[in-house]
């Protein structure tokens, strides 16, 4: 018999997912799959909706259409802008508040080496660089120990070799059976870093392999009477 997807671990399926903040749609029947241990970019102009999308994947917000489902936990790593980064406490607490199994078998000082932090755990949050708080960021969602976990743009406002070091954690974690969608402005070569995008703007304009995908919108440029495929 075949397993219904939704018990798989790690695999999220949404269908005609809607929502809008007021009379505007801001998504529009938007469908995506995730396939467990993989590494998904959604990408998207400012105001497209990626941020509101992860909101409802991970249930902060009520689809007004549609439906998800998913097969296991779902974690979220917030904007860094969403954070109070003058709370007085330490790196290594922040991190720490990322536990939400009680018999967790990571720790947050493991966690913070794999994010290139170890030497900072007892430093205060408000003597990081925006780099710095982006990898704690990430370190507090690895606590989280989800299977699915979706990051809000956790390479904006850093330098390149810090992105290069995210993105190879965030591999290792889809090596290792998680499944992560990851918010970003990257484009061109940049996508090829991920195994699938997903392109939205409201609405889902083209998803796939980033091949695929560059293929795809080349096509509508072309449509639209671009000059983009010379
Ligand atoms: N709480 C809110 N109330 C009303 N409108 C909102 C709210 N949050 C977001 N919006 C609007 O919804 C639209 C989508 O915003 P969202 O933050 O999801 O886009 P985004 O693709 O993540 O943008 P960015 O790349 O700039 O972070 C925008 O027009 C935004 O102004």
């Amino acid at each position: 018999m075949t397993e219904p997807h939704s018990s798989i671990k790690g695999h999220l399926a949404a269908r005609n997912l809607s929502y809008s903040y007021g009379p505007k749609p801001t998504l529009e029947r938007v469908d995506l799959e995730l396939q467990p241990g993989t590494l998904t970019a959604l990408v998207g102009p400012n105001g497209a909706g990626k941020s509101t999308l992860l909101h409802l994947l991970h249930g902060r917000l009520q689809p007004s259409g549609g439906t998800f489902e998913c097969g296991g936990s779902v974690g979220l790593m917030p904007q860094r802008a969403a954070i109070d980064w003058t709370f007085p406490i330490t790196v290594r607490d922040m991190v720490r508040l990322g536990q939400t199994k009680s018999h967790g078998t990571t720790t947050a000082e493991t966690l913070l080496e794999r994010v290139g932090m170890g030497e900072m755990r007892g430093r205060r949050l408000n003597q990081l660089s925006g780099g710095q708080q982006q990898r704690v960021l990430l370190a507090r969602a690895l606590m989280q120990q989800s299977d699915v976990l979706l990051l809000d743009e956790p390479c904006s406002a850093i330098d390149p070799p810090s992105r290069e070091h995210l993105l190879g954690v965030m591999r290792q974690q889809a090596s290792s059976g998680q499944t992560l969608l990851v918010s970003s402005h990257d484009w061109g070569s940049a996508l090829d870093s991920y195994d699938r995008v997903v392109v939205l703007d409201r609405r889902v304009l083209a998803a796939g392999s980033p091949a695929e995908v560059r293929d795809q919108l080349n096509d509508m440029a072309c449509l639209m009477g671009s000059h983009c495929c010379g």
